[in-house]
């Protein structure tokens, strides 16, 4: 009898808590925002769906505010946040509580296995710390020379490419061979292996392989909704779900990839391994190319490729690009190239040395400013481990014009936090980062002393930018990243001239998990950036 009564108490307790946790009212329900014209998608229709990625966030801003609701898949509710204070709450002061959606670790965890980007709270504190060293200043120092020799294969690389013409210039896609650079840094700098991948991928086995796992990730990220539909119903059920999503997942991804990708089909096929859980399925494919570094370290290397490479790929091309377009800043950069290099000579130094890069302003200035206008990722999503509260520095009206100052958040509800909108928030019709935040104007990190908003909070790991993110989960590779754009900008500086290539080609930013370029109207689909090179 006493069981029966526990029983019916606990079971009670648990359905009121289920219906409590439905009903609960929500701050964000009641904030205005976008209408939402997909209830599938939500507002993931014009974030992640379309081809090209637009400034909606930022005019969503202009419209609501810096703090205002959109919607995600299944009519979710969420969070969008541009607010300085409320970025810093979110990913600083609050970082732990605020974690990664159950669905994007999901994701994470099956293609990087159990590695910093996936795990959460005290597990992701321990990895940072361990990892930590690897990032530090005097660390960095022994990689400039592998950035300084892959520079110059590179530019030779391109030289080649511009003598294929007898008239000292040629049109190239800087992509591929941007792309080609950063994955042979990655594998020299994190493994101490070459991926030969500047002397053209195909040679390399292992290059392609994790080709395809990049191929994975998009694969895997398509079948994602699948996944959100499953856990918005086992959420509906009250029950989180996380294991049968994993299988489910694996099940699904694996199935995509047998009829994708060619290494992992030939790797399958014919083996019984094939009822691996996927992050095991990868491991063994990479393993079987003989990957010259332990199995324990894969998930670090996956981690350090996939977070590393496009991103940095990405923002070296978005410089150029920019560069190409403004001829003056060529010219400035390239006569503080060659002063520091003088400098460095005088000294008795044959190589620029990191603090000659750091004291670079003006090449700094323009790659910040390109961080600035092309924030790689442009937006993340956290969910709130807990009810909370997020602060405002300006306030924002509620459905009823209230003005809320702090919008309570209830444990489970989701953040969207946008980077594009942030790095150029307008406000009240008052510019944070001054009237032309929409121009590329390098000058706006050498004007004062290098304060670029008006915000009264600092956020970011880089001149208040939030494209690196910030706080706890902060981009650990930032210094690393920096350093590598600069050294293989430096070489390409002094040995080409960059200028737009003939006809209208219209350059977008194209969606591709990262920002990276397009051409608009190509009907190809794949990320280019055609550029005229002209040898110096
Ligand atoms: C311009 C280049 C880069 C940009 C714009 C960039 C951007 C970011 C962003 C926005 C995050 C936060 C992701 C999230 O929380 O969901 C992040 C995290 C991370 N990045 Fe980068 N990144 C760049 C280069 C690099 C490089 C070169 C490396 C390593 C060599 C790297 C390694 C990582 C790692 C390991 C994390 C996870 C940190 C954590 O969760 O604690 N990144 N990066």
């Amino acid at each position: 009898m006493f069981l029966r009564i526990l029983l019916f108490s606990v079971t009670i307790f648990l359905v009121i808590r289920v219906l409590l946790h439905h009903f609960r009212r929500s701050v964000i329900s009641s904030l205005p925002g976008p209408t939402n014209t997909s209830y599938l998608a939500g507002h993931f229709k014009e974030l992640l769906r379309s081809e090209e990625i637009t400034d909606a966030p930022l005019d969503w801003s202009a419209n609501y505010g810096t703090a205002f609701k959109l919607h995600g898949e299944m009519g979710m509710k969420m969070l969008c946040i541009s607010d300085p204070k409320a970025i810093q709450y979110v990913l600083n002061t609050s970082g732990y509580n605020f974690p990664k959606p159950l669905n994007d670790r999901i994701l994470l965890t099956i293609i990087l296995g159990s590695g910093i980007l996936s795990v959460e709270g005290a597990h992701h504190a321990r990895q940072r710390k361990i990892l930590n060293p690897a990032f530090s200043s005097s660390t960095l120092k022994e990689f400039l020379p592998i950035f300084r020799q892959k520079s110059t294969k590179l530019v030779n690389k391109l030289k080649e490419e511009v003598d294929r013409t007898t008239a000292g210039s040629n049109v190239v896609d800087l992509v591929p061979w941007l792309s080609r650079i950063t994955l042979d840094i990655i594998g020299a700098a994190s493994a101490d292996y070459d991926f030969e991948a500047l002397d053209g991928v195909e040679n390399n086995k292992l290059a392609q392989a994790y080709n395809n796992l990049l191929n994975c990730m998009k694969i895997a990220a398509e079948v994602a909704q699948e996944v959100v539909d499953k856990q918005t119903q086992l959420y509906l059920q009250g029950k989180e779900g996380s294991k049968d999503l994993m299988s489910l997942l694996a099940k699904k991804t694996r199935k995509h990839l047998v009829t994708n990708t060619s290494i992992v089909h030939a790797n399958l096929s014919e083996d019984p391994k094939t009822k691996l859980p996927m992050s095991e399925v990868l491991a063994q494919f990479t393993y079987e190319l003989h990957l010259p570094i332990s199995a324990g370290s894969n998930t670090k290397f996956r981690t350090f490729f996939l977070a590393g490479r496009e991103t940095t790929g990405s923002a070296v091309v978005w410089t150029l690009y920019e560069l190409s377009k403004h001829f003056e800043w060529q010219r400035k950069v390239r006569e503080e190239i060659a002063k520091t290099r003088s400098q460095a000579s005088e000294r008795g130094d044959s190589e620029l040395t990191v603090a000659d890069l750091d004291s670079m302003s003006q090449l700094r200035a323009v790659m910040k400013e390109t961080l600035r206008l092309y924030p790689i990722n442009s937006f993340l999503t956290r969910q709130a481990g807990k009810d909370d509260c997020i602060p405002l520095s300006y306030p924002v009206p509620n459905a009823n014009g209230k003005m809320l100052s702090e919008i309570p958040i209830n444990r489970g509800e989701r953040v969207l936090v946008s980077f594009i909108a942030y790095n150029r928030i307008i406000w009240s019709l008052k510019s944070v980062w001054g009237e032309d935040a929409d121009e590329w104007r390098p000058e706006r990190f050498l004007e004062g002393n290098g304060n670029t908003t008006q915000s009264q909070v600092n956020l970011g790991l880089v001149a208040n930018l939030a494209t690196f993110s910030s706080g706890v989960r902060g981009c650990i590779g930032w210094r690393f990243a920096l350093l590598e754009m600069q050294a293989i900008l430096i070489e390409l500086l002094e040995n080409f001239e960059f200028s737009p290539p003939p006809g209208n080609v219209e350059i977008i930013r194209g969606s591709t998990g990262t920002m990276a370029p397009m051409v608009k109207g190509s009907t190809s689909g794949r990320t280019q950036l055609p550029i005229t090179l002209t040898s110096l």
